[in-house]
């Protein structure tokens, strides 16, 4: 269980996003025992506004050395344990910006209260025991969402389900424990064990815990994405293409060859998947020394990419050239052909182009019309496997599936120690460890080093 940590200072920091000259609004958090008295000392309350827990009140955020008048703001209080973190939090909505907010937050600050770390307001609720580690970290994936489908997932997980999930199958294994410590224990008294019974209930949640990391590393994608080369020779219409994909004007189209040189990147969202395209210059044999450089960055993405549109002029047709650069592709990186400007020279669907890949088929697409766009895209996510997420209802992150897995092996290794008719306490030894490795996927086993590094991966005032 997590030592209930004596926490005796207070914590600031801006809690909201600031940019300059955007967002009317910022938010400033304070919580820890100081809060009250902080908020007391800066901020003035005209009239007969009440200071009561819950509630919101108006006035000026002033400097108590200098008089200055820092910010008109409203004062948010909410009493210890009533609160995200369970301890005293006021929070100043000042005007947004950059520096307004900062200001009030240095003047926070030189009331006594310490500028907070990445995520260590949700470290304390979770400290506190307001919410469980699961919820603290689909909090942070919630505010790191680049796509709809990732939000949905963290909230599933934020309302706990991960928790409950993993806390019905620890549940279950420590009755199955509990079954083979009594018999250890009172082994006369007892009837037999039947080894079958524990056996095969040990194999069902060995099943649940599997099928709960395979639904995760199918959503693992929706996560990180997915990096996509934009490959071909000078003039094929790979910018264009990029254009097209990216719905905006973002890279130099022109009918000379050679005029990208660099990489160009531009995220985009298909069904929820975050893809990052990158346009790149288009390779041929040159002697400019620009153009070089940027071919050979060409050929790092093209090593690096998760999949490769290569992409071909269809009026030109498919030639020596293309084929050359088909060689260059590495092993297990997922390759779909485009044959662009289909609106100049029309081909029909599923001809096989190369000897080489013969599995590969062009994609007719046009940068100019569109055509072709919704194929090409929904094949791209096809053979990235990330059409297969639609139905997942839970999933873990990174973490949490990495010891899900582990605690899966110490389970497998359970079930060959009864297969193998070892004494009973033999059995127990990798079904605690199981056990244990759950209780630190929750947090509610975990050492303060790794709590730390969880923590410090959060974004500054979450
Ligand atoms: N201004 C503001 N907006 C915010 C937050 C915040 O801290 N401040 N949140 C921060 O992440 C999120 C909302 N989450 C919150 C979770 C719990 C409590 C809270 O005070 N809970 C108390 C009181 C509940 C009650 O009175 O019924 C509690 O659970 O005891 C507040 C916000 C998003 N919006
Ligand atoms: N008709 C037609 N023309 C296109 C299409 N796509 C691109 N083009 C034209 O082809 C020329 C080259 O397009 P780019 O997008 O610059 O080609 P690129 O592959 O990026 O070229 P480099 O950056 O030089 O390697 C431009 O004149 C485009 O307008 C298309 O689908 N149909
Ligand atoms: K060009
Ligand atoms: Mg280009």
């Amino acid at each position: 269980m997590l030592d209930v940590k004596r926490i005796n200072d207070t914590i600031a920091a801006i809690s909201t996003a600031v940019a300059l000259g955007q967002g009317s609004i910022a938010i400033v958090r304070v919580s820890g025992p100081s809060a009250e008295r902080i908020g007391r000392q800066v901020f003035s309350i005209p009239g007969t506004q009440r200071w009561e827990s819950h509630r919101i009140i108006y006035g000026h955020v002033i400097d108590p050395t200098s008089r200055e008048r820092i910010d008109e703001a409203l004062l948010l209080i909410m009493k210890a344990p009533r609160s995200f973190t369970g301890e005293d939090v006021i929070e100043f909505h000042c005007h947004g910006g950059l520096i307004c907010v900062q200001r009030v937050l240095e003047l926070v600050l030189s009331q006594g209260a310490r500028r907070a770390l990445p995520g260590e307001f949700s470290q304390r609720a979770v400290l506190n025991g307001r919410i469980d580690l699961t919820r603290a970290e689909a909090i942070s994936t919630l505010i790191g969402a680049r796509s709809r489908r990732v939000t949905q997932l963290a909230m599933v997980s934020l309302t706990g389900a991960v928790y409950k999930e993993i806390t019905r199958i620890k549940e279950r294994l420590l009755e199955q424990l509990a079954e083979l410590e009594a018999h250890l224990d009172f082994e006369e008294d007892l009837l037999p064990l039947d080894e079958r019974i524990v056996k095969n209930n040990l194999e069902s949640i060995y099943q649940d815990l599997i099928q709960l990391v395979m639904d995760s590393n199918r959503s693992a994608i929706l996560y990180r994405g997915l990096e996509v080369a934009l490959i071909g020779r000078p003039n094929v219409g790979k910018s264009s293409l990029l254009n097209l994909f990216s719905r905006r004007e973002k890279a130099i189209v022109t009918d000379l060859p050679g005029t990208t040189r660099d990489l160009l990147e531009s995220e985009i969202i298909v069904q929820g998947v975050p893809i990052t395209l990158v346009d790149t210059a288009g390779i041929q044999f040159t002697g400019d020394i620009v153009e070089k450089l940027g071919i050979q960055r060409s050929r790092q993405v093209m090593m690096s990419a998760d999949a490769i549109i290569l992409v071909f002029d269809l009026t030109e047709g498919w030639t020596s050239a293309e084929e050359d650069l088909i060689r260059e592709i590495p092993e297990g990186t997922i390759l779909l052909i485009a044959g662009n400007k289909s609106d100049k020279c029309p081909l029909r669907h599923n001809t096989p182009v190369s000897k080489i890949f013969n599995q590969s088929w062009i994609f007719p697409v046009s940068a100019r019309t569109g055509e072709g766009e919704d194929s090409i895209l929904s094949e791209l996510l096809n053979r990235c496997g990330a059409n297969e997420n639609q139905d997942i209802r839970l999933s873990l992150n990174s973490r949490q599936r990495d010891l899900a897995k582990e605690a899966a092996t110490f389970l497998n290794h359970t079930l060959i120690t009864i297969e193998r008719n070892l004494p009973i306490d033999f059995w127990t030894i990798d079904l605690r460890q199981a056990i244990a490795i759950l209780t630190e996927l929750t947090g509610e086993n975990i050492s303060e080093v790794t709590l730390d590094r969880i923590f410090s991966r959060f974004c500054i005032g979450k």
